[in-house]
């Protein structure tokens, strides 16, 4: 199918309510699409079927489902638009910025007090849009982020949401599996190399460690590969790989998943009160962002599942992006403020003509 008539089935499939989903995977020039053929609604627990998942963060509420047999499946090839990027700015209020740096110290007291090692804290800010045009946020997505998984999900029952996410949260190739500590956050020109400060090294050390323990009560942890620099759109942050083997008929997609979500880089460490001060502080509903997404392919054992960063939910004509940080004992409020704020710059970018 040809790129037009793609990008014209995702408006038709919108306009009629029924799930759709379009994604290409970090560094693919090729877009995979799911059309549901009708408007009934799928969930999973146990992600034994192909199709496509959409989790939330919260564990106890549902996951959704765009399954392979009950769509078109769809594979366009795509030339990526040379789009430039520029700093974009947009109208934050003293009540946002005075809340979030109030969270920041409430998470900081919580680390101080409590048996807390890091907090991930977040925002959601809302913009809105002159025209909401759905094939030119594809079109841009797809292009300004080509090593990022980029998805755009519509399913009654969730929204509208796109995103350009950095992090992998399992990837599963035979009996092989993947994931990656991803932590520390800088604003960077192309290719450069911060200089990372003890801070930024002893985040992302924290979610090495946790995902490497969770990992451990599921399967066997092989290989750490070296820290390194990763390169985000215009942000860089510090990342370890791990990789390991699926322990013959115990170690499943659903079990690993499971393990790590939420893992350190969106929630925190210990995961259960870092869970309790997200829920109990932050204020908003986080919903489908820090939750994830991504293919599913259980009988070719070949599945994708990333960290829903870098998002926006898109309804009637508000954006909603959703932006955070992770919290350590030496983190700075402000910083962490203009942290989110250097976020923001990654949906904005993609939605930045109908600003
Ligand atoms: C929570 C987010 O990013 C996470 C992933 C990478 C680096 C992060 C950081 O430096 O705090 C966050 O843990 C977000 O983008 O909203």
């Amino acid at each position: 199918m040809e790129i037009v008539q793609l990008f014209q089935k995702i408006e038709n499939h919108y306009k009629d309510n029924k799930p759709f989903t379009i994604y290409s995977l970090p560094g693919s020039n090729v877009i995979s699409s799911l059309f549901q053929n009708t408007d009934e609604i799928f969930t999973t627990k146990s992600f034994t079927e192909a199709g496509m998942i959409m989790a939330p963060f919260d564990t106890e509420r549902l996951t959704y489902f765009i399954p392979e047999n009950a769509s078109e499946k769809i594979e366009t090839a795509f030339v990526l638009e040379d789009i430039q990027k520029e700093e974009i700015q947009i109208k934050e209020s003293l009540a946002d910025h005075a809340r979030h740096l109030k969270l920041v110290s409430e998470a900081k007291n919580a680390l101080r007090t409590e048996r807390i090692q890091k907090i991930v804290v977040s925002r959601k800010k809302e913009i809105s849009l002159k025209n909401v045009n759905i094939t030119a946020i594809a079109r841009r997505l797809l292009s300004l982020y080509p090593s990022a998984f980029r998805y755009m999900w519509y399913h009654p029952n969730t929204g509208l949401w796109c995103g350009a996410s950095p992090e992998v949260l399992v990837k599963i190739s035979g009996l092989s599996f993947s994931t990656m500590a991803l932590a520390g956050t800088r604003k960077i020109a192309k290719n450069q190399i911060p200089d990372w400060t003890t801070k930024d090294i002893t985040e992302q050390q924290l979610v090495t460690d946790a995902i490497t323990t969770n990992l451990q009560k599921v399967t066997a942890v092989v290989k750490l590969s070296k820290t390194y620099t990763y390169h985000a759109g215009t942000l860089a942050h510090l990342r370890t790989d791990i990789t390991g083997v699926l322990k013959n008929g115990k170690a499943t997609l659903t079990t690993i998943a499971a393990a790590l979500h939420p893992t350190p880089a969106v929630c925190g460490s210990p995961k259960i009160l870092a869970r309790k001060f997200i829920m109990n502080h932050e204020g908003y509903e986080r919903d489908f962002y820090t939750g994830f997404i991504g293919p599913v392919s259980p009988v070719t054992c070949d599945s994708q599942l990333f960290v829903n960063l870098r998002c926006m939910k898109i309804e009637g004509s508000m954006a909603k992006l959703y932006v955070g940080g992770g919290i350590i004992s030496e983190s700075v409020p402000e910083d962490e403020w203009q942290e989110t704020c250097n976020k923001l710059q990654t949906m904005l970018q993609v939605v930045h003509p109908s600003l």
